[in-house]
């Protein structure tokens, strides 16, 4: 990713934050990611890093329409992902999607608290307000069906570098950035 458009990302989503009446934290922690496909309108996401602690960690994150976070899961986090503003599709696996463990006709995944069955692979939309809960080992991708997309994330203990299993092998969990222009902001892959 160019320096360039990495400052024009993170001023984009602060402005979003702004307009819905988010307010980050003093020197709050980016991280943003073109999973290291270098594409990033199809592969992006821009993630805040609220509160990591041991036990727990919450993030605020900003998608536009047409990017897409792609599938993984993790094996020790468990997370909920909670729609914040507009509407967030995901698709969810109960295993690895090209098992056929993937492919029972449906489970269980907690909306809002309650079980719901979900075919995997099936869109699921979220609407606004509304979170999902996934246990390590649920497979998901997501991508906002507006036309951006404010995304809670609340979780247990995170941990960015160790515990993100991608489905595409050639996914790398940070960017690679190129210098054209003075940085706006410092990633927490980059401290
Ligand atoms: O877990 C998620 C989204 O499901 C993020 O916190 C990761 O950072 C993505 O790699």
């Amino acid at each position: 990713m160019k320096r360039s458009a990495l400052n024009q990302i993170c001023r984009e989503a602060q402005a979003c934050f702004t307009r819905h009446h988010w307010a980050l934290p003093p020197s709050p922690h980016w991280d943003v990611t073109d999973f290291g496909l270098g594409d990033f309108d199809r592969y992006g996401l821009v993630l805040v890093n609220l509160a990591t602690e041991p036990e727990y960690c919450e993030k605020l994150m900003y998608a536009r329409r047409g990017q897409t976070t792609p599938c993984h899961t993790h094996a020790r986090k468990k997370e909920d992902i909670i729609c914040r503003h507009g509407e967030l599709g995901l698709r969810l696996w109960p295993a690895r999607p090209d098992t056929t463990q993937a492919q029972p006709v449906t489970f269980a995944v907690p909306l809002n608290g309650v079980p719901l069955s979900v075919r995997g692979g099936e869109l699921f939309p979220l609407a606004a307000g509304s979170r999902v809960t996934l246990v390590p080992g649920v497979w998901h991708e997501f991508a906002p069906l507006s036309d951006d997309c404010i995304i809670g994330e609340v979780s247990t203990a995170n941990d960015d570098q160790h515990d993100n299993f991608f489905l595409n092998p050639a996914v790398g969990r940070f960017p690679r950035l190129e210098e054209d222009e003075p940085a706006l902001i410092r990633l927490l892959s980059e401290s």
